[in-house]
């Protein structure tokens, strides 16, 4: 037990069961101090000794542009090969995040990862539970069948040498509580951003985490729906906008920590709203994490726009899904259209995870486009929401 962890008492327990042949009497049958997990013990000898986090000092030439054709377009519009063997399958909410059961993604045909593709990119975020077949090599190969695997040029990637295009995920013994250094907004972010070709499909795998209640969840915030919350006249001004996403700050982060960076810090500017090649959505593309400008408009108003962004991106729960992480779990995310945070507060579980991605197309605007709320009610009547607030009669409190 690590100092400062209290273990859970019979006592403290002895108030939540009750002995069934005495009923006045309190008897303890589970362990339980709210908010309190025990700590696994450390192993000597750790599973994943092979993908710990390593900080390779190598140099790295820029990325050159490379062809990207996305496999979602050649997926199902009901997804029917992928689901032929799922065994549950449920939406968080309207907006975002999906969980699929009973599908092997170490074991998909092509027309399946086709279909995977075009779900991820209509849902955001797609979660598959246990996972105990889709090792690294799987996961990198399931990448690479999407595009060009993203090699981050700070983050850590695993110890065991070739996997440099993997991005490690690991907090343990000693490390700092990252609260310390991000505030909650910075937390949200979309992957490298700053990149000419930022990812679209993105897996993470977690190979241990807290136990369960232990926290460590990781939340997404859907980049269409923050499209679709934005009044018309907002949305079309904001559709002339570009912003500059720049990987300074990360790399100034890394050298402050004494860490290499792999390859010279870009800066991009990107249309601040973009369409999506799969489903022809409109969405949001803003990253509280990487946005430092919005480009030709006076600093005042570009930073007053930054912090409206911040706040529709972060703090819009029914944008959100939130994931509650077992170990073996995969959430499969497209990086266009979606935001995430991580969360802290799990210290002092160990908490390590694998990251995959590929490269994709040159965000671009496609002026006649439609939204996710505009598609789908054409297509299937589902009612738009009223932005304006001239449909309330009543609220409660
Ligand atoms: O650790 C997490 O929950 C998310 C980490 C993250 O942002 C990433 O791997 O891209
Ligand atoms: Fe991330």
């Amino acid at each position: 037990m690590a100092p400062g962890l209290v273990e859970p008492t019979a006592q403290f327990a002895d108030l939540h069961s009750v002995d069934t042949k005495s009923p006045l009497k309190l008897k303890a049958s589970v362990n339980y101090v709210p908010g309190r997990n025990f700590v696994e013990k450390h192993d000597e000898t750790y599973k994943y000794e092979d993908l710990r986090p390593r900080f390779p000092d190598l140099h790295w030439p820029a990325l050159e542009e490379v062809p990207y054709n996305d496999k979602g377009l050649l997926g199902d519009p009901e997804f029917k090969h992928l689901l032929s063997s799922a065994t549950d399958v449920f939406d968080y909410n309207p907006k975002i995040g999906t969980e699929v059961h009973g599908v092997d993604l170490a074991n998909l045909t092509d027309a399946q990862k086709n279909d995977l593709a075009r779900l991820v990119s209509t849902r955001g975020v797609v979660f598959f539970r246990n996972q105990t077949n889709f090792d690294i090599d799987a996961q990198r190969e399931l990448g690479k069948y999407f595009g060009t695997l993203h090699s981050h040029a700070t983050t850590a990637c695993p110890r065991r040498p070739g996997l440099e295009d993997v991005h490690v995920v690991y907090t343990g013994e000693g490390s700092p509580d990252l609260r310390a250094l991000f505030t909650p907004t910075f937390l949200w972010h979309s992957d490298v951003t700053y990149e000419v070709q930022p990812p679209s499909y993105t897996s993470l795998k977690v190979l241990t985490g807290p136990p369960r209640g232990g926290g460590g969840d990781t939340l997404w915030s859907s980049q269409y729906a923050a499209y679709d919350q934005l009044s018309a006249p907002m949305q079309k001004y904001l559709e002339g906008l570009t912003a500059i996403h720049s990987a300074d700050l990360q790399a100034q982060g890394s050298r402050d920590l004494g860490r290499p960076v792999r390859r010279d810090p870009v800066t991009t500017e990107h249309p601040l709203i973009r369409t999506h090649p799969v489903t022809g959505w409109k969405s949001l593309f803003f990253n509280p994490g990487f946005v430092t400008k919005i480009v030709g408009i006076p600093k005042t108003e570009s930073d007053h726009i930054i912090s409206l962004l911040n706040e529709i991106v972060a703090t819009s729960p029914e944008n959100h899904a939130r994931f509650q992480w077992n170990k073996d779990d995969v959430a499969f995310w497209d990086n266009r259209v979606t935001n995430h945070s991580a969360s802290y507060g799990f210290a002092p579980h160990r908490r390590h995870a694998v990251r995959v991605c590929c490269q994709a197309e040159r965000p671009y605007l496609d002026p006649n486009s439609k939204s996710q709320e505009d598609d789908l009610s054409e297509r299937y009547g589902i009612p738009k929401a009223n932005k304006d607030g001239s449909g309330i009669v009543n609220y409660n409190d």
